[in-house]
């Protein structure tokens, strides 16, 4: 049967296991590597998707969880679905609810069937399990839906990881199974295992039998050292197939993305780039910088010189801490724009790297420039 989501590997790095490749998907064609803007509750917070697309963003990413506490999937459903309903008619990935319960819901309970939490909003009793979070993702709409799974905290014990990976195998099966529509609907297994690379084998070889479109690695960016991520993903991402595509959930950061692409990870997610810009925190090529900073009140140059966003065109970093002194809506606006297109743009410079195949030449001049992280 034809799956709805399909990858295509176009390039190889001749020395990193980078690769520059395309997620065809029913709402159109992603070009990999590539940065996925969150948008959990339908919208990219504080973006009219007129911009989210006019910087270039081919996908954004929405949350199960949320989408189901409020307004409810059967809204979404009768709205026609998510595209219709938050104005997006670009590809849409969602998130299964696992990861969300733990980090967010009052959890109560995690057994065979599934998990039982509070509400975050209202405390309301709620249950999640494959079966569920499938037919929630199914009246999303979305082009790729996660599979249900458990996100083990850091550090988890190895009997503990062992365990719950084997459970999130036998939940993977559940959604497949309750998942039919597959040519308009593409599911992707995510790998777990915790911080050991034995039962991170273990787990990417259960997930990968069953032959699904693309491949996640989960149970990362849980609070781990840098090193110890770097160190998992050295090895586990070659434990998934090459002509399938590959996200790692919750990365991230620019010096996230760039370790992340140089070992072979095809997309990434992260809140920080609408996150830290309610805090007055942009992400610039000379490295952060934080707006409220007093040496900005009378800098009337440009936040990033070398960035053409609208942001960075027709205000001064001394506007922009203006704005965020008043605590007024347009700062969080302007921010996140340009925090936005900063991302997307160095994911198309990492694109071009590939594909005239200087990606480390590429990564070593960004850090030169951006300092530390
Ligand atoms: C920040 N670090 C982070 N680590 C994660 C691990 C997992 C994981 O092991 N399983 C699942 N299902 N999701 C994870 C997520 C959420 C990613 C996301 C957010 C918003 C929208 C769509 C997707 C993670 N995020
Ligand atoms: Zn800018």
């Amino acid at each position: 049967m034809k799956h709805a989501v399909t990858y295509e590997l176009l390039k190889k790095d001749s020395r990193t296991k980078a690769r520059r490749g395309r997620v065809h998907t029913p709402h159109g064609t992603i070009e990999t590597p590539v940065f996925m803007p969150v948008g959990t509750a339908a919208t990219v917070k504080a973006m009219r998707p007129e911009q989210v697309k006019e910087m270039g963003a081919q996908i954004i990413l929405s949350n199960t969880y949320h989408l189901y506490l409020r307004p409810g999937h059967e809204i979404v459903r009768e709205a026609g679905g998510l595209h219709k309903f938050m104005n997006w008619d670009r590809a849409i990935l969602t998130d299964s609810g696992g990861f969300q319960v733990f980090s967010l819901g009052a959890l109560r309970k995690i057994t065979e069937e599934g998990v039982q939490f509070r509400s975050h909003i209202d405390g309301s009793k709620h249950m999640l399990s494959p079966e569920k979070s499938m037919e929630i993702q199914n009246a999303l709409g979305s082009d790729i839906m996660m599979a249900f799974d458990e996100c083990a905290p850091y550090p988890s014990d190895r009997d503990y990881v062992k365990n719950s990976l084997e459970r999130t195998t036998r939940w993977l099966k559940r959604c497949k199974e309750y998942h039919k529509d597959t040519e308009r609907q593409s599911l992707f297994g995510i790998m777990q295992g915790g911080m050991y690379k034995d039962l991170r084998y273990e787990s990417a070889m259960q997930v990968v039998d069953l032959d699904l479109p693309g491949y996640a690695i989960g149970g990362l960016s849980v609070g781990e050292p840098k090193e110890l991520m770097l160190d998992i993903l050295d090895d586990c991402v070659d434990y998934l197939p090459e002509e399938k595509a590959r996200y790692l959930m919750g990365v991230g950061s620019p010096d996230y993305l760039f370790e992340g692409v140089e070992r072979g990870v095809d997309m990434f997610d992260c809140v920080l780039p609408t996150r830290i810009a309610r805090h007055g925190m942009a992400m610039t090529s000379y490295g952060r910088v934080n707006i409220k900073n007093a040496k900005y009140e009378r800098d009337f140059e440009a936040l990033d010189p070398e960035c053409d966003c609208y942001t960075c065109r027709n205000y001064s970093k001394a506007y922009l801490r203006h704005l965020y002194k008043c605590d007024e809506m347009l700062s969080a606006m302007l921010l996140s724009n340009h925090n936005l297109h900063f991302l997307v743009n160095m994911m198309g410079n990492i694109r071009k790297a590939i594909e005239e195949d200087r990606f480390l030449e590429y990564k070593n001049e960004f850090y030169t420039k951006y300092g530390r992280f």
